[in-house]
């Protein structure tokens, strides 16, 4: 059975209330999409952007939650709250939690858990510097943070692998594709359900090397930073997506 794309848009900390027209934008090309579209804004906008994805079938997420159900943790969200709010999944362990706020891949696996608890779908981030690239650690960076960062025990529920090669992020730089395809087929690999287990390419995914990375044989969508605050720019990843996911077909 072919693994659907799914092309996923992380906002990261941007976004107000006017800029949920996006979703009325790019709702009639995600609901023509033969692939997944998930949106995963700030915490602000999920309740009211589950409101208005949900009549285009697109889906939302969270960009992190708390490990504990609730509790003294000022500030933070629960994976059940997010569930409460209408997301049906949350990035865990991105890059920029690991380095802004020193997430180690325990407390990334412990994340996991809650959001598989709280009956989300985790999408877990690993990816290597620039520096452990040059210096050809990269499979070996990976899966340590595959070891440390899934959950052991998750029976049949879903999670999504993200790989985003942390120099890619935000620059401009895009792995090559062979490199690309190495590093899934590796993760691929290290997985205990290879053959269900989508995992998504992240890195400065743009509408012009969009088919081509999602047309890798392991690579199974795209989480999209910048490219996902744009309904011009989104909206032909979704397309590129879609084309992908029919030619294995
Ligand atoms: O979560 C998304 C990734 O960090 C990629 O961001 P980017 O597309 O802006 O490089």
């Amino acid at each position: 059975m072919p693994r659907q794309k799914l092309i996923a848009g992380n906002w990261k900390m941007n976004g107000l209330a006017a800029d949920l027209e996006f979703l009325d934008a790019i709702g009639p090309a995600a609901a023509a999409a033969d692939a997944e579209v998930l949106i995963c804004p700030p915490a602000t906008l999920l309740a009211e952007a589950a409101r208005r994805a949900g009549a285009h079938g697109i889906m939302v997420g969270g960009q992190d939650c708390h490990a504990a159900v609730s509790g003294a943790h000022t500030g933070d969200i629960s994976a059940a709250m997010l569930r409460d709010a209408g997301a049906s999944h949350v990035i865990v362990g991105h890059s920029e939690r690991r380095c802004d706020h020193g997430e180690n891949d325990g407390i990334v696996r412990d994340k996991a858990v809650a959001a598989l608890e709280a009956g989300l779908v985790p999408v877990i981030c690993v990816g290597e510097t620039q520096q452990e690239r040059e210096a050809g650690r990269q499979e070996a960076v990976i899966a340590a943070q595959l070891a440390g960062s899934l959950p052991e025990n998750r029976g049949q529920r879903e999670l999504v692998i993200a790989y985003e090669p942390v120099w890619a992020i935000g620059t401009g730089l895009t792995a090559e594709p062979e490199d690309v395809q190495a590093m899934h087929a590796f993760i691929r690999s290290r997985l205990p359900d290879p053959a269900s287990t989508r995992i998504l390419y992240g890195g400065s995914v743009k509408p012009d090397n969009a088919s081509t990375l999602l047309g890798l044989p392991d690579v199974d969508g795209a989480l999209v930073g910048g490219a996902s605050l744009k309904a011009d720019d989104f909206i032909p990843i979704i397309q590129a997506g879609c084309r992908e996911s029919q030619l294995f077909r």
